[in-house]
């Protein structure tokens, strides 16, 4: 019987890292874990890394850099690495691990020796933005206004901690500087030539996230109708698993997909409405982070 092949993952005990450990089981690889209370000793962490075919890392940007250094050190022994983290998405070096964009996309991340995990919310602006922009019916100079709101697990430990021991805020907005870091990354990967405007925020509940867009169409090519855009959405999706073009409604619960792994994208508005709105629901420690992250394991390790 052919050897498993061996995965270790940086940040095992992290909020990523556990959704990831967690869905790993179901695939057939053998984890390879260091002792906990050497998690954060680089030596432990290389010699983890020596031993695996393909290392996931679920760390703060600061730890991903510093690890990918490591494998660079490891030389011919370097593994394959795939980054939860930020700190590569824009990385022309890195393959962006968004397979949903093309086939072209999914064969890349195949082969690719280092792929960088979308980010929550850039999952959900780039998954409604980028077909349409294809498509010819967004200009890529569009004004795009983004707002967003995620559960307090978007923050990792620290503020799962802040809000379960304190109460945290029932609602508030952040990123207010508007530098968000996900900027760059919808910037780059959905296509625009403007730099997008986002506003997110934060509310009391664990998991789920509402990433909404609204478009004046009369600014659009040929001045399309919302049934239009969820028309093109469709045909850029159909047969897809993990991302959904689904029917608008008039209202939506940002917790509705805690716990699973789909995307659900939606265009609202009427054919009397020269508006529309765009929007992307999803859990963010799902198919914004473990859920993708078990999607490019199963295409970099060639399991179906
Ligand atoms: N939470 C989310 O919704 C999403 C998170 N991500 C990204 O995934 C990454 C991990 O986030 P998340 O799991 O939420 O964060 P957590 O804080 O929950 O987990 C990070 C883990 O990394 C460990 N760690 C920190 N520094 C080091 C180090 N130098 N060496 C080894 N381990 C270290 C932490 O240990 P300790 O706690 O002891 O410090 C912790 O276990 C981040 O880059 C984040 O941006 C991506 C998409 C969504
Ligand atoms: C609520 C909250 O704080 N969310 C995080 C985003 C989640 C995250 O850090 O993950 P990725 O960058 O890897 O997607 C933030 O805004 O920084």
């Amino acid at each position: 019987m052919a050897q498993q092949p061996v995965v270790f993952i940086d940040g095992e005990a992290g909020t990523t890292g556990l959704g990831i450990r967690e869905r790993l089981s179901a695939l057939p690889v053998r984890l390879h874990s260091i002792d906990p209370a050497l998690r954060k000793d680089r030596d432990a962490r290389k010699a983890a890394m020596a031993e695996a075919d393909l290392v996931v890392l679920c760390l703060p940007d600061a730890a991903s850099r510093e690890a990918e250094a490591m494998a660079v050190e490891l030389g011919a022994d370097a593994p394959r690495l795939l980054d939860a983290s930020t700190a590569f998405r824009t990385d022309p070096t890195w393959v962006y691990g968004f397979p949903e964009l093309s086939p072209e996309q999914a064969n890349a991340i195949s082969s690719a020796p280092r792929v960088s995990n979308p980010g929550c919310y850039p999952t959900g602006a780039i998954g409604l933005l980028r077909p349409l922009i294809q498509a010819g019916v967004l200009p890529a100079h569009y004004p795009v206004c983004i707002n967003a709101v995620s559960g307090y697990s978007g923050g990792g430990r620290q503020m799962i901690e802040a809000h379960e021991r304190d109460g945290g805020p029932a609602f508030e907005l952040y990123g207010l500087t508007l530098e968000h870091k996900h900027v760059p990354e919808i910037h780059t990967h959905a296509g625009l030539t403007a730099r997008p405007l986002f506003v997110p925020s934060v509310g009391h509940f664990a998991q789920g996230m509402i990433v909404s867009i609204p478009l004046h169409l009369s600014m659009l090519e040929g001045a399309p109708t919302a049934a239009d855009l969820h028309d093109i959405l469709a045909r850029h999706y159909a047969g897809q698993d993990h991302v959904r073009v689904v029917t608008a409604d008039n209202a939506l619960s940002a917790e509705a997909l805690a716990h699973s792994d789909i995307m659900e994208l939606r265009v609202h508005g009427t054919p009397h409405t020269r508006h529309a709105l765009l929007t992307a629901r999803l859990d963010n420690l799902g198919k914004g982070a473990s859920g993708a992250a078990l999607q490019n394991i199963r295409l970099m390790l060639g399991l179906s």
